[in-house]
């Protein structure tokens, strides 16, 4: 198991510098208007706090001290990812920050809430459950599995920005009697032994420092007998570490997207069995022969178009449209509206994106890797 430390925790810290960096945006309706409504002074905080971890430490000079120390400061690194790169997410993307399976002719959003139901189907989740969300994001995952299954959620992550607008959005869809949010670090959570049903994460505990550490974490606030549903990122069978061209694709997502280690297929079995679970599921979705694969919205590969709506995601994510958006964020910053970082931010999810396209085309990464592992009856 990788080697970590509990970082410890300062929610009064955390709250204040959410306060001094988001101000009102969290109400902003437009995320494009959120993004640029930061306070400059802290943004180039965060954007220093977040790439001290990545400049200068290219994939071939990379040491084990390099990786540790961006272990031990797991918790500060993800929250200052997701300070920099929420807003962009919610522009590019959507309220579900992940990625999904695409059957041809199948609409962005509804694919990505295929894959909720997918997941919620696998655990059985049934009405009424009490159900941990782990890694909650803006809470899309979430007031979609409520919706379908009618449990009820408690969405959990150490970003006071995202909780405040998770909680927006569900009082908005009249889901707040069912659904709720609470900051916290997900490696040493304020929960009692054996509270809930249920608990999922959707693309979320790859921001562990070790997977088994969160996964024993999930096993001690799970009731016994209750399930765990994981959708987790992974490097496959295939990746090696030796291989520096592999390294690179690795690092590269890491890097844009905020991951302090990034573990393969075998570690994250592993690590469910010494938890303590009972592995009931484990399949590799991206393994399925889709016609469309996982990451065609990224791959700017105009073959993928299934109507005229995907031809501005398709397009943006070309050679031409992310020349143009580079220049376009950094004419911005120049005039002073955009905050500094935030085209460092942009060409840094760009880069990510390259990576995810490559490692998903050769096979080397997963972003869809479901386990599904009950806690054994007491
Ligand atoms: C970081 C983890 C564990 C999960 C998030 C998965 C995805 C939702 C993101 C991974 C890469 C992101 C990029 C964008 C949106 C969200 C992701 C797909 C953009 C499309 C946002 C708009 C930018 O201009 C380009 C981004 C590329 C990467």
């Amino acid at each position: 198991m990788s080697t970590f430390t509990l970082e410890k925790q300062d929610l009064e810290r955390d709250a204040a510098f959410k306060k001094a960096l988001h101000g009102k945006t969290a109400e902003e309706k437009n995320s494009f208007f959120a993004m640029i409504g930061k306070d400059k002074a802290s943004q180039q905080a965060a954007v220093d706090e977040y790439f001290k971890h990545w400049d200068n430490k290219a994939s071939g000079e990379e040491t084990e001290e390099i990786r540790k120390a961006r272990r031990d400061e797991y918790a500060t690194l993800t929250r200052h990812y997701y300070n920099l790169a929420t807003d962009l997410y919610e522009y590019g993307w959507a309220q579900s920050f992940h990625f999904c399976r695409f059957s041809k002719g199948e609409a962005f959003r509804q694919a990505l809430a295929r894959h909720e139901h997918y997941l919620a189907l696998k655990m059985n989740l049934q009405e009424n459950m009490k159900v941990l969300d782990v890694g909650c994001g803006v809470g899309g995952p979430a007031r979609e599995i409520v919706k379908f299954s009618g449990v009820n959620v408690t969405g959990f992550n150490n970003n006071d920005y995202q909780i405040e607008r998770a909680t927006q959005y569900a009082k908005k869809e009249g889901l707040s009697h069912k659904l709720d949010f609470a900051k916290g670090d997900f490696m040493q959570m304020p929960y009692g032994d054996n509270t809930f049903d249920a608990v999922y994460a959707i693309e979320a505990t790859v921001h562990a420092p070790s997977l088994e550490g969160i996964y024993s974490e999930i096993f001690r606030v799970l009731k016994p007998g209750g399930v765990f549903g994981v959708y987790e990122w992974l490097m496959t069978d295939a990746y090696d570490n030796d291989n520096p061209h592999h390294r690179e694709i690795r690092l590269g997502i890491e890097q844009g997207d905020g991951i302090s280690n990034m573990e393969k297929i075998d570690v994250a079995l592993d690590a469910m069995k010494a938890a303590g679970f009972k592995l009931e599921l484990n399949e590799d979705l991206a393994d399925r022969p889709d016609e469309l694969p996982w990451y065609w919205p990224l791959s700017g590969e105009l073959k993928y178009m299934q109507s005229v709506w995907d031809f501005p995601t398709l397009v943006r994510m070309t050679h031409w449209g992310r020349g143009l958006a580079h220049r376009f964020v950094g004419a911005l910053e120049v005039i002073g509206v955009a905050p500094k970082g935030t085209q460092k931010t942009a060409d840094s999810l760009a880069k990510a994106a390259d990576c995810l396209v490559a490692g998903g085309k050769e096979k080397l990464f997963t972003p869809m890797y479901l386990m599904v592992g009950r806690k054994p009856e007491a």
